[in-house]
């Protein structure tokens, strides 16, 4: 982003030309910003470490445009649920690309992957192998399946989505793990191929992700011990931290070379072969390159306690400050270099006292009608959005070079009262 004659724009575009043409609240997300991350992976990763993936972990943002493009810049997709993966394959994303992921996934959900030749299903359950056989059977497949494990690591960051440690409700124990690998590998329904651990998100620290490969280093011994093969893939997840204040974005390599020279130095030492290394990044390839715009409407100044800015959405476009406490930052998009600054607090429209975006935010004296913009809202921003209190949910346009396109359109009240039967 970038100002011009005191306006913001994004990827060449004028923020108040997209909500004068598109309305507001606005999700915009710079392509360019998607497609740099991208390029950073695959210098830093994929083209530097041969046999190495990256599934782009679609629970971040996923619309059909979003699926495409990370179809077309040659990356992997990991969905959660079968409506992710209805998504991607309405979107013609490669089924053999896509990995499935999700802590209590069900046997429709499970068949809808099996019947269209999903690439992974990783298991996170002892529930999922039974289910996998039969749909397996069902369709005359043979699936590809890894074991999703908590390696018992409590990572700094927000414990709602810290996701390793051993009070978890996602993945086996560690020390668990291998009785269910056993039941795989003498199925004839699936191939056993590896392990996956994800340990947690927003995450500013490299040496964690050490310390869960030595637990992990570990089970793979074990495993070639009890069931005498190697695994052929190991899955790090994602977690890598972005800017949202004034945290600073790592590069990947922070996090990616002393993962690989660790995990390299194991493999040669112990003259195995190097299973493929995935990683799952989410939140690092989109979360900074998405903006909401919003207007403001009500301004309340509570005398001696605090100034109210409120924006036509809220909640319901980003619940991460409600739920998590999550920090953003606000430009006055129209006024961007306006000196007169005040400290407000920029809350949204629904019914509850917790819709805050930012708690203290100094900005330029804002008038009503003024545009607001909340940067590095990509990630788990329209994911995560709701209807509470029936507000719509926002359209999302594309920008490039200045290009812009509507790839989602705004809801309707109409969309309010689809499924109503009567
Ligand atoms: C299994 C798994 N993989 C990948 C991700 C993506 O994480 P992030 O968006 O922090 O990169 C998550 C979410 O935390 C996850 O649960
Ligand atoms: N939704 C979370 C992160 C996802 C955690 C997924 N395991 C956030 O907004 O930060």
């Amino acid at each position: 982003m970038e100002e011009k004659n005191n306006t913001l724009y994004i990827d060449d575009a004028s923020t108040t030309y997209l909500a004068e043409k598109y309305g507001t609240p606005l999700y915009v997300y710079s392509v360019s910003e998607i497609k740099d991350r991208i390029g950073e992976l695959k210098k830093d990763f994929l083209n530097k470490y041969e046999n190495t993936t990256v599934s782009y972990a679609s629970k971040a943002f996923l619309t059909k445009a979003m699926a495409k493009l990370i179809s077309d810049e040659g990356i992997n997709l990991d969905v959660v649920s079968g409506g992710e993966l209805y998504i991607a394959l309405s979107a013609k994303f490669p089924p053999e690309r896509i990995e499935f992921n999700g802590n209590n996934k069900l046997y429709d959900e499970i068949e809808l992957a099996v019947k269209n030749n999903v690439g992974k299903i990783i298991i996170d359950g002892a529930s999922e192998l039974p289910m996998i056989e039969e749909a397996a059977k069902k369709y005359n497949k043979k699936v590809n399946v890894l074991y999703r494990v908590t390696p018992g690591i409590d990572a700094h960051t927000h414990e709602y989505i810290s996701t390793g440690k051993l009070d978890s409700k996602f993945g086996f124990p560690i020390d668990e793990v291998i009785g269910e690998v056993k039941k795989a590998n003498a199925s004839e329904y699936v191939n056993f191929i590896g392990y996956h651990f994800h340990i947690g998100s927003q995450l500013f620290e490299n040496d964690i992700y050490l310390k869960a490969l030595d637990i992990v280093f570990k089970l793979i011994e074990d495993t070639i011990s009890e069931i005498g093969e190697n695994i052929q893939e190991l899955n790090i997840g994602g977690g890598f931290g972005i800017t949202y204040t004034d945290e600073k974005r790592p590069p990947f390599s922070f996090f990616l070379e002393p993962i690989m020279n660790k995990i390299n130095t194991y493999f040669n030492s112990k003259n195995l072969k190097r299973p493929i290394i995935t990683i799952e990044p989410g939140r690092s390839v989109v979360g900074e390159a998405g903006y909401t715009l919003y207007t403001v409407g009500s301004i309340k100044n509570v005398e001696g306690i605090r100034k109210y800015v409120a924006i036509d959405g809220g909640m319901t476009d980003n619940i991460r400050p409600a739920l998590y406490d999550a920090k953003y930052r606000a430009i006055v998009a129209n006024n961007v270099n306006g000196s007169n600054l005040e400290t407000v607090t920029i809350c949204g429209k629904c019914c509850e006292s917790g819709d805050i975006i930012i708690t203290d935010a100094e900005i330029p004296a804002t008038n009503t009608g003024d545009l607001i913009c909340i940067p590095s809202t990509g990630a788990y921003g329209y994911s995560m959005s709701s209807n509470y209190n029936s507000l719509l949910k926002p359209a999302i346009v594309f920008v490039e070079k200045g290009k812009d396109t509507l790839v989602l359109k705004r809801q309707t009240y109409k969309d309010l009262v689809r499924n109503d039967v009567v």
